[in-house]
């Protein structure tokens, strides 16, 4: 310990310490090293801080924070002094002199410095993190109190480093994952939205943009953008009421519109979240839609004429039976059998694709001029089916008959002049209310068709009638 009573030995440990100590809650909270380091300075009085990290131990590159007048090559020529170097060191201080030991005489100021202290930071295994350096114009009471100040300056510095890498780290992940969360928004293969209790729309995600043809600023331009996909207030007030606060077990599929008035097929779930706006999670269906309801019809469509084939017109007599049986159709109902007169003949004359041209001919002309609501099918073979909803037997005779008038003058195929089609039909009519069961009403209509031929062919009888020559 010196005392040479100079007016620089100023520095009593209780104040020292003491300074430091009030000092510290404010280092935690620093959010850079300059501040560290000049929270340290103003405490206690220095003249030169300053903290060096090594940042890459392969290159030594440092880092100098701090109030340092040196440049950061001075910092590290200090660092690499060979008086340094000649021992092992983790605390070195200068009581008196330091100026004087690494500044020259023209560097005013920082040649007068008189003590200092310069400390490692090491990291846990041991491997050095980095420097500190303190210098003052004063001398301290004594070097041990220096030492404890460098203790105490690394530890706190080592703690800052310590949380500050540790958030560094967070918050580079954190950023990290809301990158990819939002790639993921915005490219998802989904549609994603949310809108505000008030109606504002505020995630709207580039599959909805694709799909709708609206962005996020155009929607909210208008005070309800529900009304843009729903028109229809009722089906808006449904969407609305599919509100769920958790996710449904299945999606509930909706048809709203896009931005150029098409249809959409789409499935949705809708979550209310706690701060009341609704998120909105769904799928575009609309092209798979129609592959199903294309290979829907497929399988119910007879391919050489396109009209309904037997399950197709089955499953329609089935419906439209029982509709009529609960009133739903006025006036009652007509179902009609048609066969072809000597259809065996036309293929023998013609050939079967002669033949299979006259079977598409008399579909297609079955359903040229349709009766309202009529289906028509073809039950096999050279076998047809009409159901004429709200026709009695009367109204399905005439239709039949022009039917037939226009098959007459029709030619099936150019060039084939002695080519006519003519067939027999069977007519059933039922009463609005009426029961009766698909196999009851096709062995009826079938005998009817069956008295038609018998007498002649080229006519219609009505089920129960007595058989009457058609025109
Ligand atoms: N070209 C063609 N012929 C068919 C098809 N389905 C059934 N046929 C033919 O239709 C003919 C039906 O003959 P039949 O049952 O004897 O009846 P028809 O010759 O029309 O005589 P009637 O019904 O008694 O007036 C048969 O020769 C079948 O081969 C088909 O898809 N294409």
């Amino acid at each position: 310990m010196k005392n040479d009573n100079t007016e620089h030995y100023i520095q009593m440990p209780d104040a020292v310490l003491n300074a430091l100590a009030g000092v510290l809650p404010a280092i935690f909270e620093s959010t850079s090293l300059e501040q560290v380091i000049g929270a340290f300075t103003r405490a206690l009085d220095a003249r030169l801080g300053w903290v060096a990290l090594i940042e890459q131990p392969q290159t030594l590159s440092v880092r100098v924070s701090g109030y340092c007048p040196c440049r950061e090559q001075d910092v590290y020529q200090m660092l690499a002094d060979r008086r340094l170097q000649a021992y092992k060191w983790n605390t070195v201080v200068w009581e008196h002199g330091v100026g004087k030991h690494f500044f020259s005489q023209s560097e005013g100021n920082l040649c007068a410095l008189e003590s200092a202290v310069l400390g490692k930071l090491r990291y846990q295994q041991g491997d050095v993190a980095g420097y500190f350096f303190l210098a003052f114009s004063h001398r301290f009471y004594s070097q041990k109190l220096l030492r404890n100040i460098s203790a105490i300056i690394s530890s706190a510095i080592k703690e800052y480093l310590i949380k500050h890498s540790v958030n560094s780290f967070f918050s580079n992940d954190k950023q990290e994952i809301v990158a990819q969360y939002t790639t993921l928004f915005f490219n998802a293969p989904i549609l994603i939205n949310s809108f505000s209790a008030e109606n504002r729309c505020i995630l709207w995600n580039g599959e909805c943009q694709r799909l709708f043809g609206w962005s996020k600023d155009e929607l909210n331009h208008f005070p309800d953008p529900l009304a843009l996909f729903y028109p229809d207030l009722a089906v808006r007030e449904r969407v609305r009421a599919s509100v769920t606060t958790v996710p449904g077990e299945k999606m509930q599929e909706w048809y709203p519109i896009d931005k150029n008035g098409r249809v959409l097929t789409t499935l949705w779930s809708n979550i209310l979240l706690p701060d009341h706006s609704i998120l909105n999670i769904g799928v575009d269906i609309t092209a798979r839609k129609r592959e199903e309801q294309r290979l829907a019809r497929k399988a119910i469509t007879d391919d050489l004429t396109q009209c309904l084939n037997r399950a197709g017109i089955l499953a329609q007599l089935n419906e439209i039976l029982l509709r009529n049986r609960h009133h739903a159709i006025q006036n009652g109902m007509s179902v009609v059998m048609f066969d072809l007169d000597y259809f065996k003949s036309i293929n023998d004359r013609w050939g079967h694709s002669v033949g299979d041209i006259a079977l598409s001919c008399f579909g297609r002309e079955l359903q040229a001029h349709p009766l309202p609501g009529m289906v028509a099918g073809r039950l096999g073979g050279e076998e047809f089916l009409a159901i004429l909803p709200a026709a009695d037997s009367q109204l399905a005779w005439r239709f039949i008959e022009q039917f037939r008038q226009r098959l007459t003058n029709s030619q099936v195929m150019p060039g084939y002049y002695d080519l006519r089609i003519s067939f027999s039909a069977g007519i059933i009519s039922l009463r609005s209310g009426e029961v009766m069961p698909v196999s009851e009403v096709l062995k009826q209509v079938d005998e009817a068709l069956y008295g038609a031929k018998r007498n002649g062919r080229g006519m219609s009888v009505i089920a129960g009638d007595t058989p009457a020559m058609g025109s």
